[in-house]
């Protein structure tokens, strides 16, 4: 399959000290990729490295080949959208924040929304639920559906890649899965290759094809969710005691945290 997204040997950071170091591998079209990692292991620092918010450092991202670093805003914008844990918002409507996705396709002095991009937009808005807020202003949404909103604003760029930082962090259990059946949708249907951040290991295991863990700002362990979820590497990253199953139905790895004092009276019982 062709690549879509190639990070050879990429450092990046920030001055005051913490850097992501020696990143490489690739993303073929169409995937539905996961990173995973500890808090402050580089997930999001890897994002903005990719996305050409922070400079690189040292080595290379290149998308379609192209070096990305090469390619003007308004193209990167038409092949990478990004969707970040905290979306800063202004006062205005749903329906003006979501049609904003439609920046990278305005002509010099278009003051207005054209039809078509209107009728993308209100697309995605039922898509992912958020047509029903409308005309609610974006700072007087839960956190949940503020999210949906910025997915919205996201898919309206149209874009080849499809980042998401934390996307599940303010849903709960029903909207979590909801969310990703939608991303699964839209990866098969519109052919959308999807990079998310996960820090739920089950949900990563059961909806990617692709994992990167991070530890430190390396990557510890990359491959499918099989190879990556194992309870040797989950413990030497995590540093916690874990149970890896499979799961029945999906044939995925789930995993179980295990608390320490089930852990404790577990050695006790097991003592030869
Ligand atoms: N703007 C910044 N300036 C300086 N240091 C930063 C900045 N943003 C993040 N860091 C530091 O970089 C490290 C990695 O942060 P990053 O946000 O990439 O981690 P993460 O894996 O995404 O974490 P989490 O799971 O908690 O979101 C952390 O130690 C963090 O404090």
């Amino acid at each position: 399959m062709k690549e879509l997204l190639v990070l050879d040997n990429v450092s990046c950071g920030y001055k005051s000290g913490f850097y992501i170091n020696d990143i490489n591998f690739s993303l073929s079209e169409g995937i539905f990729a996961g990173i995973v990692g500890p808090n402050g292991s580089g997930k999001t620092t890897l994002f903005r490295g990719i996305s050409g918010d922070l400079s690189l450092h040292k080595g290379a991202v290149y998308f379609e080949g192209k070096d990305f670093s090469e390619l003007s805003l308004r193209e990167k914008a038409q092949k990478v959208a990004i969707v970040s844990q905290f979306t800063e918002v202004a006062d205005i409507t749903v329906e003006e924040y979501v049609l904003m996705g439609r920046m990278p396709y305005r002509k010099q002095f278009q003051f207005f929304d054209k039809k078509e991009d209107v009728e993308i937009a209100h697309h995605y808005m039922h898509l992912t639920n958020t047509y029903r807020l409308k005309d609610k202003s974006m700072a007087a949404l839960s956190g949940g559906e503020r999210q949906m909103a910025s997915i919205a604003s996201a898919l309206t760029q149209n874009p080849r890649l499809l980042l998401l930082d934390e996307p599940t962090s303010h849903l709960d259990i029903t909207h979590q899965v909801r969310f990703m059946n939608l991303i699964q949708r839209l990866n098969e249907e519109l052919k959308l290759s999807v990079m998310m951040i996960v820090h739920d290991l089950s949900l990563a295991g059961e909806y990617c094809d692709y994992l990167v863990m991070m530890k430190n700002g390396r990557i510890f362990e990359k491959g499918n969710p099989v190879e990556v979820l194992t309870y040797e590497n989950i413990e030497k990253v995590y540093e916690t005691v874990v149970v890896v199953e499979t799961n029945p139905v999906s044939g995925n790895p789930v995993v179980f945290p295990v608390s320490e004092r089930r852990m404790k009276e577990f050695v006790e019982k097991t003592k030869p």
